[in-house]
């Protein structure tokens, strides 16, 4: 089966039926739940990954969001589906928010499943089939989700509603930790909390760039309710007190 998930680029429906539910702890935090925070772990200290991220959950992180780069989608590179298999080695059990920035992203999805994803979000602009590979996700076991570059709009969403858990608000360009938050994203976030409204489904809206205790509240009131943030808590020498004052920022906003 591992052969079968690390070697085929496209699945058949019979394999994909075979394989279904194998992604890990997807329901582990209800859709349904309030704010989640999603410590991005591009800003962590690698050298101590596994540490880091147990720290960061234990300091009330909900949800690790894992960001992929392949130096060809995204101007950078970064870890893959062996980091992610070896943070559920550690004794992780948070869901894990597998962000790919890859192209092309199909070949990739199946190793991540396999490695203990429990969410998997692509960039539209990765896939030649995006109606297939949110698909794929969802028949591996995973939540699935799309990605929206700053400059990318919403209209394909149209069309896969009913196929996305997630939607994933690009606040930067990515690639990068550490920028600064694109304001123009905070009515984007209204439009995109519309569109979930008006479908009816539990689908999560969430936000990725230059997030920080300062501008989460205002994220919030515009409808994002899963928040990542890197170098805003990795950056800071404790985790609890940074993560503390955002879920109080966050309960302002309510
Ligand atoms: O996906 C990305 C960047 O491409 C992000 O997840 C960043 O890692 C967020 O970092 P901060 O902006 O919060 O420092
Ligand atoms: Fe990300």
């Amino acid at each position: 089966m591992f052969t079968l998930l690390s070697t085929s680029l496209a699945f058949s429906p019979a394999a994909r039926s075979a394989m279904a539910g194998r992604g890990h702890a997807a329901s582990a935090v209800s859709m349904a739940s309030d704010f989640l925070i999603a410590p991005s772990i591009l800003s962590a200290d690698f050298a101590r990954l596994g540490d880091e991220v147990t720290n960061v959950l234990a300091s009330g992180a909900d949800v690790v969001h894992f960001d992929v780069m392949d130096n060809h989608y995204v101007p950078n590179l970064t870890i893959g589906p062996m980091v992610c298999k070896a943070l559920r080695k550690h004794g992780v059990t948070a869901p894990i928010d597998v962000h790919l920035m890859v192209s092309p992203v199909d070949r990739i999805i199946g190793d991540f499943a396999e490695a203990g994803a429990s969410y998997i979000t692509f960039h539209p602009e990765a896939t030649g089939h995006i109606d297939r590979s949110l698909q794929l996700v969802k028949s591996l076991g995973c939540k699935s989700g799309l990605v929206f570059n700053p400059a990318t709009p919403l209209d394909c969403l149209e069309y896969v509603m009913d196929k996305v858990d997630i939607i994933l608000l690009m606040s930067v360009n990515p690639g990068f930790g550490g920028q600064a938050f694109i304001p123009a994203t905070l009515d984007k976030l209204r439009q995109a909390r519309a569109l979930i409204d008006k479908s009816g489904r539990d689908i999560r809206l969430e936000i990725d760039g230059g997030v920080t205790p300062k501008n989460i509240g205002e994220i919030a009131a515009a409808g994002a309710d899963m928040f990542v943030a890197g170098s805003a808590i990795f950056n800071t020498p404790d985790y609890k007190a940074t993560i503390d004052v955002m879920r109080a920022e966050l309960a302002k906003a309510k």
